[in-house]
């Protein structure tokens, strides 16, 4: 019997490659005989390095065309960074079949490699320039301090650090995990953590997608699957919908799950974009309530007026 083979489909970006990669070997891991193949798949959202991310056809701009393999059969399984996959899928023929364990969730500020400035928030001079495109980090950094000016900068991880040294920014903010699994932990120079900083819904998570109708992969896949990051994920993402929110929304979240009891407590706050208001809301229930959870944390913060916020 010849040994059935899997092809993975990434985009280009280094860190992409790397979460490729690292599913590639957890597949191997768990199944011995697969064969693991890696599929590269160019994005407009990579291409393009200019327009900011909300105006390239919002949602979805990093993951669309990495389906678009699944669904060609030109691959199996897309490996995404889940904060990046919307909530709502474009098909019914694509599946989501596991959320392996997750990476460090929070947010992080760099400055420049030669800086001497104190890596806190609140020594950073007034008016720091602060690069971050995301409306969420933007809006909770100018809660804090109204005086930063905060403007977009695009590209991957590495780009992001070479506009940053190169002194077009006083500071950027990025993903933990995404410097961590690009061996770059070197370059945090302050977690930011809850309640200044709730990450994105997903965050430091990988969403792995088949075709509905591929049960072999599915299976290969379902033992990749970490039950508490699942849970944990499924609450946020449930969070997000209801809200009827994009993943470039205003809207941060923090989960944490008791494992003893299987509590989960789920935070969620909504910004107007200046970040002069802040809605916050928190609930708990059982892990096994996980979408229930994010729901109702959801209506909680439409009750308080979320809505308008949103619809930026
Ligand atoms: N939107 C870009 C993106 N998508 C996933 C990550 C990092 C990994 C993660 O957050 O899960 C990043 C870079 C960043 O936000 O710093």
């Amino acid at each position: 019997m010849t040994a059935s083979t899997i092809r993975i489909a990434t985009r280009a970006s280094q860190l992409a490659l790397w979460q490729a990669e690292h599913v590639a070997a957890l597949l191997r891991a768990a199944h011995p005989d697969l064969n693991v193949e890696i599929v590269h798949i160019s994005t407009i959202g990579d291409r393009d390095q200019t327009e900011p991310l909300a105006n390239m056809g919002g949602q979805g701009v990093f993951t669309r065309e990495v389906q678009h393999a699944l669904l060609d059969n030109r691959a199996d399984v897309a490996v995404h960074s889940l904060k990046d996959l919307p909530t709502q899928s474009a098909t019914d023929e694509l599946f989501l079949a596991a959320i392996p364990a997750r990476e460090e969730v929070a947010d992080v500020l760099v400055l420049p490699a030669d800086s001497d400035q104190q890596a806190d928030l609140d020594s950073l001079p007034e008016g720091a320039r602060i690069g971050t495109g995301s409306m969420r980090r933007q809006a909770q950094l100018l809660h804090y301090r109204p005086d930063f000016q905060v403007s977009s900068i695009r590209g991957n991880v590495e780009t992001r650090l070479r506009k940053l040294d190169e002194g077009e920014y006083d500071a950027i903010v990025l993903a933990a995990a995404g410097l961590k699994r690009l061996k770059l932990e070197n370059r945090i120079s302050l977690k930011l953590g809850p309640p200044l900083m709730l990450a994105a819904v997903g965050q430091g998570a990988l969403g792995l997608e088949c075709r509905t109708s591929d049960q072999a992969t599915r299976d290969y896949l379902a033992a990749l699957n970490e039950p508490y990051t699942s849970a944990a994920a499924t609450a946020e993402r449930a969070l997000l919908n209801e809200l009827k929110a994009g993943c470039h929304a205003p809207v941060g979240t923090n989960s944490h799950l008791a494992e003893d009891s299987g509590q989960l407590m789920l935070e969620g706050v909504v910004l107007s974009t200046d970040g002069k208001q802040r809605l916050y809301g928190k609930a708990t229930a059982s892990m096994t309530d996980a979408e229930q959870l994010g729901r109702q944390l959801a209506q909680g913060l439409l009750d308080q007026g979320a809505a308008p916020l949103i619809d930026v």
